[in-house]
């Protein structure tokens, strides 16, 4: 692994930045639909990546195709679906292994009857992956754990995660942080220091993983976490990443993201 590389101009090392989307750069909304995506986002997003060096890349538990339609037309780095979908930095889409694309199609099906049944519930089947949404029909939760356990039974390569209101199928072996250490074994990633941004308990791999590396977790809202700092709000990581694309920009930064950023506060204090 490339040992982190200092700025050519000064002291502050060169970062890679790395975000999670639902709950970190777009606030939760009822449906996985009905998000509001503020209309300077992609531009702001845009402009991070190319302050970084395109050293800047999505990691969620969306389809990269949701983030692109969001986004559009921006095509960011993204690890999709949990990190079993990726897109490189130079745009590079590796290719799903069919029987984890099929796996998750089964499993998608077994679940499709308990929706029928509830309406409420919403099936978000993805290449790779399967959510189960409870959001508008929370005392149905134990049921959806139950049913979802039952479908990955015959899928033994499936591990199940819950997030916020909604139980994941994915396969065993990707997570964010995998994917976080996926993307910084490549340029333009490679010898940088990364930093992620989450809000999930999803998000903890990836915190710990950039935490392993010598970079920094920074967690959105309250809620047990490894990751070392916090933050308050989506509107607040919306004024960090200006923030760090404002340190980057300049030719001889020379101070740290915490004291350019005092909207971080160390997760520790008390
Ligand atoms: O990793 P993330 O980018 O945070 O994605 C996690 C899941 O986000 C979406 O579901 C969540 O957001 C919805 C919209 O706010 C909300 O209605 C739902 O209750 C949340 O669980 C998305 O639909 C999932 O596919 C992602 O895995």
């Amino acid at each position: 692994m490339p040992e982190p590389t200092a700025h050519p101009g000064g002291a502050a090392p060169l970062l890679a930045i790395f975000t999670d989307f639902d709950g970190t750069l777009v606030e939760i909304a009822e449906t996985p639909d009905a998000i509001e995506i503020p209309a300077e986002l992609a531009d702001q997003l845009d402009r991070t990546a190319r302050d970084f060096d395109q050293a800047f890349a999505v990691i969620t538990g969306r389809e990269i195709a949701d983030i692109d339609r969001f986004l559009s037309p921006l095509h960011l780095a993204v690890a999709g679906a949990h990190g079993a979908q990726r897109r490189r930095a130079d745009g590079t889409l590796l290719e799903l292994d069919e029987a984890v694309s099929t796996a998750a199609d089964a499993i998608a099906k077994s679940i499709a009857p308990l929706v029928a049944e509830h309406p409420d519930l919403i099936l978000e089947p993805k290449d790779g992956a399967v959510a189960l949404h409870f959001r508008q029909a929370p005392d149905l939760e134990e049921e959806c754990l139950l049913a979802m356990q039952e479908a990955i039974a015959e899928h033994p390569d499936f591990t199940l995660v819950p997030g916020k209101m909604v139980i994941e199928a994915r396969p065993a072996g990707f997570d964010k942080g995998s994917a976080l250490r996926a993307f910084m074994q490549e340029e333009p990633f490679a010898g940088r220091t990364p930093i992620f941004i989450g809000d999930d308990t999803t998000d903890e791999d990836a915190f710990r993983v950039a935490q392993e590396m010598g970079g920094i977790g920074i967690k959105l809202g309250a809620g047990e976490t490894i990751a070392r700092m916090r933050i308050a709000d989506v509107a607040s990581v919306h004024a960090l990443l200006k923030g760090l694309a404002d340190i980057a920009a300049r030719p001889h930064a020379s101070s740290g993201v915490a004291e350019e950023a005092p909207i971080l506060a160390d997760s520790t204090a008390h």
